[in-house]
């Protein structure tokens, strides 16, 4: 009888910390993901969702701990150089150019990853198929983050990392959000979201961050304790 070695996961977090200005913001974190899965982080502000997202993403690095991706610790540098490049990365900073049109905006990031073919589809997919010409300047706040999503299809790489994705988006750009990411872990992708909106994604893992500063207790919370 041969005993199959259960899969590495794609992605590993041990017992991660980290700092961010000489302050501690994460503390003790493990998770597990295997292609096709996702992960959603809840939390008040200042919780360290964020955080989390650019520690995964590079930016910033554990102060204790490992990231491990494929086994190996992403902070090695011939190992973060191919991490990287399996990376999309959507937040506030939106990096699009107002002067272009919107389908240069998405077009252009697709040709710096040799790719072709999939900036109109995209684009149409996420409702902007009849603005692909009018320049990105035009764009309501929503569209502009329907834009940044066709982007992400566009470029196509596995493990997204998404910070507060369904913030502007009407009921049917959070419906296209929510299939887009299923369709994207059905072909194996990783999907990790920080948010504070409720998003249906099916068998997701969830982890509520810890609040860094808790609020000082008020006579209410003492009434309430009724231990003074
Ligand atoms: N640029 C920065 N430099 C140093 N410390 C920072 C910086 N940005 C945030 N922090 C600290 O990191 C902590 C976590 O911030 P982070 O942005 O990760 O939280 P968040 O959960 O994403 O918050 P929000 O819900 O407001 O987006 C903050 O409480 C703050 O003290």
């Amino acid at each position: 009888m041969s005993i199959r070695k259960p899969p590495l996961p794609r992605l590993l977090l041990k017992n991660v910390s980290c700092m961010r200005n000489a302050q501690q913001i994460l503390r003790h974190v493990n998770v597990t993901l295997h292609d096709g899965g996702s992960l959603v982080l809840t939390g008040t502000n200042g919780s360290g969702k964020t955080t989390f997202l650019r520690m995964l993403a590079g930016f910033n690095r554990p102060s204790a701990g490992e990231i491990l991706w494929n086994g190996h610790d992403i902070t090695k540098s011939g190992i973060f150089h191919q991490y990287k490049l399996q990376l999309n990365w959507l937040s506030f900073k939106e990096a699009i150019k107002n002067n272009m049109s919107v389908l240069d905006n998405v077009q252009w990031f697709e040709v710096l990853e040799g790719k072709q073919g999939k900036s109109m589809p995209a684009l149409e997919l996420m409702g902007l198929g009849k603005l692909a010409k009018e320049k990105a300047k035009m764009l309501s706040m929503g569209q502009r983050k329907r834009l940044q999503l066709a982007r992400l299809l566009a470029i196509d790489r596995p493990i997204w990392l998404l910070d507060e994705p369904s913030v502007a988006l009407d009921d049917d750009g959070v419906k296209l959000l929510e299939y887009i990411i299923a369709e994207h872990r059905k072909k194996g992708g990783i999907v990790i979201v920080a948010t504070h909106l409720p998003i249906e994604i099916e068998d997701a893992a969830y982890m509520r961050l810890p609040p860094r500063f808790p609020r000082r207790m008020t006579l209410v919370d003492m009434l309430d304790r009724r231990d003074f």
